[in-house]
């Protein structure tokens, strides 16, 4: 499995403790950016890593902006792209179980780094149930 990361500035250095479970895992990744604390906008990194998972490049993607949500409400624009902003890991679990989210979105200004690796190693670690209820749901989320 590949995972796509990203993060504007508000994320960085927890992408950057995130980097650091996922080598400890041999997880490969690739970093769309940003590469630094210096102050940006995080559409541009949220744009990049959806079409990063939409183009085949990786599986699942991690965002990580100050709060999780602006990264996420853009990610969330993007056809294909199920983003969901988790705090704990029953809902990083749940998210994959019923709404296969691709992308996880983390607060960077929110959640310590400690919790941030279990709440990513249990989405990583988490299949799509794969149970009928939820691909009929998952399918009306793309119809107007
Ligand atoms: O939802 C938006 C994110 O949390 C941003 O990381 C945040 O708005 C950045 O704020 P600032 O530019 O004040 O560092």
């Amino acid at each position: 499995m590949r995972v796509a990361l990203g993060s504007d500035h508000g994320g960085f250095e927890l992408k950057q403790e995130i980097i650091k479970y996922l080598e400890e895992k041999n997880i490969e990744y690739k970093d769309y950016g940003c590469y630094s604390t210096e102050s940006t906008d995080y559409p541009i990194y949220a744009k990049k890593v959806a079409h990063g998972i939409l183009d085949g490049e990786c599986e699942l993607g991690i965002l990580v902006c100050g709060t999780g949500i602006g990264i996420s409400i853009t990610a969330n624009k993007i056809k294909g792209i199920r983003a969901a902003v988790c705090t704990d890991c029953f809902t990083a679990e749940a998210t994959r179980l019923h709404n296969d989210a691709n992308i996880l979105a983390l607060g960077g200004r929110v959640v310590g780094p400690g919790l941030a690796v279990k709440i990513v190693d249990t989405f990583l670690n988490t299949p799509f149930s794969g149970d009928e209820r939820h691909i009929r749901r998952i399918a009306q989320i793309e119809t107007e």
